[in-house]
């Protein structure tokens, strides 16, 4: 049960949970993992909300979980804010309702995946580009709920060794390059631009901006500061940590589901055994 504190702003989050149940472990691949995240925290839209509609593998599930329900009539009158044109795409071939937050500044719920989530729930996101829009409906959301399979989650932000993507305007993005890995020159940081695949030119966000990838040897330490020396730089358009943004995180691995969610100052956990789950899983 949860404790209410009278500190004000504690550095980290008290944890508050329940040991973890024996739950016999389930032969799933990780895109099981994935939907099953993604149906749990559709179970926390309701019929009337505004939802910020997340981008990527995870999100995709819930994007297309919410279109079943509202087929099924059993969730009426979603509005739906997506937060990449991929999602605006996807929502649309679905019939799903659409706005945006020039109509809809405040969002009830957005669920989105993560690419990395470190202990006190703040996350690394834009490996798929999409994190400044992302950013943006997120922190207009009163709930943001991030889904993810248990690969996600790390020591501390940056501790996947993986990008931590930033998104600079195009002009001499080379110098934002060099200006943003001399910040982080104590960690180890190094960065490149980020290319497609397919013909080596620059990746260009839907913003059309490019990415710098950034990755760090070392723990980068305070991630407000961190936030504050990147976007002091000019140039420098959005970053892809999200500090103290997740409301919740839903984490599904081969064991079962655990439901982390800050109340107050403290972190509940609540974990659920497959069995315990509904909606076919
Ligand atoms: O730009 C992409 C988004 O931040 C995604 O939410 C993030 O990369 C996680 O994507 P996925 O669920 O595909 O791992």
């Amino acid at each position: 049960m949860a404790v209410a504190h009278a500190t004000i702003e504690p550095p980290t989050l008290m944890v508050s949970s329940a040991a973890p149940p024996l739950c016999p472990s389930v032969n799933l691949t990780q895109d099981d993992l994935k939907k099953i995240a993604a149906y749990k925290a559709v179970e926390h839209v309701k019929s009337g909300m505004v939802v910020g509609l997340g981008t990527g593998s995870t999100a995709k599930h819930a994007v297309d979980r919410i279109a079943e329900l509202l087929q099924q009539g059993k969730l009426k009158d979603i509005v739906g804010i997506p937060t990449s044109i991929k999602t605006h795409e996807q929502a649309v071939s679905l019939g799903i309702p659409l706005s945006n937050l020039d109509s809809h500044p405040v969002v009830d719920l957005a669920i989105d995946g993560a690419d990395e989530v470190d202990p006190e729930l703040n996350l690394v996101k834009g490996r798929g580009g999409s994190l400044l829009r992302e950013k943006m409906i997120e922190s207009a959301s009163k709930k943001f709920i991030v889904i993810v399979d248990e690969s996600k989650l790390v020591n501390y932000v940056g501790g996947s060794r993986l990008a931590m993507p930033v998104e600079v305007i195009p002009f001499c993005w080379n110098h934002s390059l060099t200006r943003l890995v001399s910040l982080f020159a104590y960690a180890g940081c190094v960065g490149e631009l980020r290319k497609y695949a397919e013909n080596g030119k620059a990746f260009v966000t839907d913003n059309g901006n490019y990415i710098i990838d950034l990755y760090f040897e070392k723990d980068i330490g305070d991630l407000k500061e961190a936030s504050d020396a990147i976007l002091r730089l000019p140039g420098i358009v959005e970053h892809g940590m999200f500090i103290g943004l997740a409301t919740s995180v839903i984490v599904a691995g081969v064991d079962g589901v655990t439901v982390k969610s800050k109340v107050g100052n403290e972190l509940e956990v609540d974990y659920f055994c497959y069995n315990d789950l509904r909606n076919g899983f």
